[in-house]
């Protein structure tokens, strides 16, 4: 379980983090999602006990960071943006020496190598050397030392940066395997690894916390409504928009075009008070005439949502 309250974090001038509060328990993976500078990893350091907040606190299974960072190191496996690795050793050499600096008794070490090797798919791969191994594999060696210790809770940074398609599968997979008994939090600027791993996301936006929750709940608060698409045949453009209005209120951004075969496009944006439904729209339809080629609604995609929170308005600490 991890508990963070009101985390504010400065180097020298600039204000990296402010007044970061959040939750994640076990079985969840939780997304930070934020551009280049936003402060992801500032508060991943601060949650590992490598910097400490100039205010707030932070709680891994109720143990303070600040006060108490050797007990908390212990919980917690660790992925840095960069990982450091041995380049001379392979793989089984690399993790025997991480489980013994993790203070892992001598006669549990090879079985504890083992089951990372195996858990990080490294089992062909064990006694090649790291530096020979694609970025993939030494992601994989990466992953394999943060849960050497069998940590309850893992802090990934950048997890699949670099990696070609094929490895961003594997490692997603592996992650969301992970995350079923663990509490994971990932770092990442890509929305799609949100979508493909995450049940709780936080987006972060120059230091401070934009939105949180599950991407469906964080559509829900935004304002926008859904955008409607439907093909309609029967009656004019001109026609077809007039009708709209009936569709009730809270319609704008309505435009109707003319598409080949007598078709025609309407497209319309729903308020949030607007309560116009597939059986509504279908209704309104049959009772003007019109027959309905094809409906698409699209609610605000995670993608919308990032654009708005930290778009031009928003960007970077570094701009
Ligand atoms: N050691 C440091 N000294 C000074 N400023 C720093 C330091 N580390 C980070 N910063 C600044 O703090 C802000 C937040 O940086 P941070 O690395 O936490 O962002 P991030 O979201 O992880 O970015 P990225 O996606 O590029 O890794 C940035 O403005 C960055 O330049």
């Amino acid at each position: 379980m991890i508990q963070v309250q009101g985390l504010t974090k400065y180097y020298g001038p600039v204000e990296a983090v402010r007044d970061v509060s959040f939750e994640a328990g076990t079985g969840q993976v939780l997304g930070f999602l934020g551009p280049n500078g936003a402060g992801k990893t500032t508060v991943m350091k601060i949650l590992t006990g490598y910097h400490f907040p100039d205010r707030g606190e932070a709680l891994i299974d109720g143990i303070s960071v600040q006060d108490n960072p050797l007990e908390v190191k212990k919980r917690i496996g660790y992925l840095p943006e960069s990982v450091p690795l041995y380049g001379d050793l392979n793989p089984e050499e690399y993790l025997t020496f991480v489980a013994a600096s993790r203070l892992v008794p001598k006669a549990e070490r090879k079985k504890t190598v083992e089951r990372a090797l195996e858990a990080c798919g490294l089992m062909n791969a064990r006694n090649k050397t790291v530096e020979t191994l694609s970025k993939g594999y030494k992601q994989r060696v990466g992953l394999a030392q943060a849960i050497i210790h069998d940590p309850p809770i893992l802090i990934l940074d950048e997890p699949t940066s670099g990696l070609d398609p094929n490895q961003i599968i594997d490692i997603r997979n592996l992650i969301k395997e992970l995350g079923r008994s663990k509490t994971v939090i990932l770092s990442t600027h890509i929305l799609q690894e949100v979508e493909a791993v995450c049940s709780q996301v936080l987006i972060i936006n120059e230091g401070i916390i934009a939105a949180q929750g599950s991407p469906e709940e964080i559509a829900a608060t935004m304002k926008g409504g859904d955008t409607w698409e439907l093909q309609l045949k029967g009656k004019s453009p001109a026609e077809i928009e007039a009708l709209a209005a009936l569709l009730g209120e809270g319609l704008s951004s309505v435009s109707a075009k003319p598409l080949d075969r007598g078709i025609t496009e309407l497209t319309f944006l729903a308020a949030e008070t607007n309560d116009v439904d597939g059986e509504a729209v279908f209704d309104w339809a049959v009772s003007q005439g019109l027959k309905i080629l094809a409906m698409n609604r699209k609610r605000l995609s995670l993608e919308d949502i990032f654009v708005k929170l930290t778009g031009d308005e928003g960007g970077s600490h570094e701009a």
